[in-house]
C-alpha cells in the first residue's frame, strides 16, 4: 500500500484526496513544455472560461504516457481502484490553462452515475492556490442522487441546472495543491475550477482513470490505455 487505510477511507467518504509530490520536477517540466507547444493565448475559452486542449495523448503519446502512467500517479490509484487500471482517452485527456480573470466557474460532475464510475486526476503543472483558481469541490457530493440531463456535447451534470442543489453551491471548498501534486476525486463529486484573481496562469492536466471492466470481453483499445496490471475478463458466459 502506498496510501494509508485512512487516506483510502477519506477518498471514499469525502470523494477526494490530495497527493503531494506525485510527479517529479523533470516530468513536470517536460509536460509544461508540451502544453506550451500546443497552447496559444488566442485559443477559444471553454464553457467555464479556461483554455482546454483535448486529445493530449493522441497529440503526443510518448510524453503523455510518461505522465499518465507515472508511478507517482498510478501507485496511489492502485490502492483506490485495484491492480488493473486504464487511462481513458474519451473523457478529459486534456490540458487546461486557467488564465487570469477568465473562468466562469460552474460546479459539475464529470460522469453521470456511479456504476459507470470514473476517477478524475488533476495534475498541477503550476502551484494551484486560492488566489489563482485552485479546484473547488463539495466534499461527499458523490453520494447525491442521480441528476441526469446529459449535456449536448457529452460530459457531466451542471449543479446550477438543478434547483434542488442550489443551496449546496455555498458548500464548495477550495483545494490548493502545489505544483507536482495531484488531486484525485470520484468523478461524481461536484467540482469546478476556481476564479483566477492572480496575474499568472494555473496550468494543469486532467486525466480520467477507471478499473479494468471485468465484464467487458472486448475492451476498446482506441479509447483506453492500460497503465498497470492486465485486461482481465471474468464474465461467466464462457461455458
Ligand atoms: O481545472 C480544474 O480545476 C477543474 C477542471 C474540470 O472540472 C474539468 O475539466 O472537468
Ligand atoms: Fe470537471
Amino acid at each position: 500500500m502506498m496510501l494509508t487505510a485512512e487516506e483510502v477511507r477519506h477518498f471514499r467518504h469525502n470523494g477526494y484526496l490530495v497527493v503531494r509530490h506525485a510527479v517529479p520536477d523533470a516530468l513536470l517540466k517536460q509536460t509544461r513544455e508540451l502544453v506550451q507547444e500546443h497552447w496559444s493565448p488566442a485559443d477559444e475559452l471553454s464553457e467555464d472560461g479556461q483554455v482546454k486542449l483535448y486529445r493530449m495523448y493522441e497529440r503526443d503519446p510518448g510524453r503523455m504516457h510518461a505522465l499518465v502512467a507515472h508511478r507517482g500517479i498510478v501507485e496511489p490509484l492502485r490502492d483506490l481502484l485495484g491492480p488493473n487500471i486504464v487511462y481513458v482517452l474519451n473523457r478529459h485527456n486534456q490540458a487546461t490553462v486557467n488564465g487570469p480573470g477568465e473562468s466562469r466557474p460552474r460546479l459539475h460532475r464529470d460522469v453521470l452515475q456511479w456504476s459507470r464510475g470514473l476517477v478524475t486526476v488533476i495534475v498541477y503543472l503550476e502551484d494551484a492556490t486560492v488566489d489563482n483558481g485552485c479546484t473547488r469541490l463539495v466534499p461527499g457530493s458523490q453520494y447525491l442522487p442521480f441528476f441526469g440531463v446529459p449535456q449536448p456535447e457529452g460530459g457531466g451534470t451542471w449543479m446550477d441546472e438543478h434547483a434542488e442543489l442550489r443551496d449546496l453551491a455555498d458548500q464548495a471548498v477550495p483545494v490548493p495543491v502545489p505544483a507536482g501534486g495531484i488531486l484525485v476525486f470520484d468523478s461524481l463529486v461536484f467540482h469546478s475550477v476556481g476564479l483566477n484573481r492572480s496575474t499568472g496562469t494555473r496550468m494543469s492536466v486532467t486525466a480520467g482513470y477507471r478499473s479494468v471492466d471485468e465484464l467487458d470481453a472486448t475492451p476498446d483499445a482506441t479509447r483506453e490505455i492500460l497503465v498497470t496490471g492486465e485486461l482481465i475478463y471474468r464474465g461467466n458466459d464462457r461455458g
